[in-house]
């Protein structure tokens, strides 16, 4: 596995977040995975306090991949490989709740998939089985992490924990119809990113905890207009400010926590046993891809 970077962390960048303002950039780099290239050249810098992180803009910069059309299993590959831990991803959502106005913020720790099947969502098949666990789709420790550091947040936002994220295929917005179901269902917000990026995350052993930054309340208010793109924008505005403030709140402690090896729950290795296939039914092509994102379990 390349550590040359020692590159431990990193962030996804979504809607309205395409780059990090003032921090050192060292290097951008465009691995070619197994799975292809990832959404963008991925961008390593480095804090004052000398930790390096690697950002990667989910759309690509200039927002020309659809939610359907960006190439997660090469974005996660392209991050494990480089040997990121834990993941920051932040993403723009609808909210189903009266309680999340626009520019609040959200640490979901549930997820219901509405997408369509797509999009590829496993590096397992072609001759290799195996299944992680996914109960638990996000990760407490950052998320603990990250609700510590809320008070920086400014305009009044708030920061929310324990709720559940829905992820729809898109690109459309829902229906009134749609909305109301998922309000039903007990989901709390939605987007269209958050799968299969959580579970590819987790195949890669690596810790993922989205970021969810309200913008609207998706369509099921009737005395409110429904969601459009313009109304994401605008409040994506003081939403990518305060993802910024954020950050750079979190960091330290992220950093701290991965490189003493004490974020929990500790991921590592859970993909070691989660295997099926007996050795000689193995497809050996298959194992050689595997082989990028963990080595040697296959
Ligand atoms: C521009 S509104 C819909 C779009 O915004 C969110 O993107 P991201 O999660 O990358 O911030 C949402 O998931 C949709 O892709
Ligand atoms: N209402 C909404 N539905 C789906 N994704 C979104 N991203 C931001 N707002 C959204």
């Amino acid at each position: 596995m390349s550590n040359t970077h020692d590159v431990k962390i990193a962030v996804i960048g979504g809607s309205g977040l395409y780059h990090l303002d003032n921090l050192e950039v060292i290097e951008e780099v465009n691995p070619e995975t197994p799975w292809g290239y990832p959404s963008d050249k991925i961008i390593i810098s480095k804090l004052a306090s000398g930790t390096k992180i690697a950002f990667l803009a989910r759309h690509g910069r200039g927002h020309y991949l659809t939610p359907s059309e960006v190439p997660q299993r090469a974005n996660m590959a392209a991050l494990k490989h480089l040997g990121v831990e834990a993941i920051l991803a932040f993403s723009a959502v609808g909210s189903l709740r009266e309680e999340i106005p626009p520019c609040d913020f959200v640490l979901p720790d549930q997820l219901i998939d509405r997408t369509r099947g797509q999009r590829p969502s496993t590096y397992f098949g072609e001759g290799v089985v195996a299944h992680a666990m996914f109960a638990d789709p996000f990760h407490e420790g950052i998320a603990d992490i990250v609700h510590k550091q809320g008070h920086v947040l400014e305009f009044g936002a708030k920061i929310h924990r324990k709720k559940t994220a829905i992820c729809m295929e898109g690109p459309a917005f829902s229906t009134r119809a749609e909305s109301h179901m998922y309000r039903s269902w007990g989901a709390d917000i939605i987007n269209m990113s958050a799968l299969p990026e959580a579970k590819l995350a987790r195949e890669c052993e690596m810790a993922y905890q989205m970021v969810c930054m309200s913008t609207d309340y998706d369509c099921w208010r009737e005395e409110e207009e429904a969601v459009t793109v313009e109304t994401v924008m605008q409040n994506m505005v003081n939403n990518s400010t305060n993802a910024k403030t954020l950050l750079m709140a979190v960091l330290p402690e992220l950093d701290q926590a991965v490189r003493s090896n004490s974020l929990k729950p500790d991921l590592k290795g859970s993909m070691k046993f989660s295997g099926m296939t007996a050795q000689e039914k193995k497809n050996p092509e298959t194992v050689k891809k595997l082989e990028y994102i963990l080595p040697g379990y296959y």
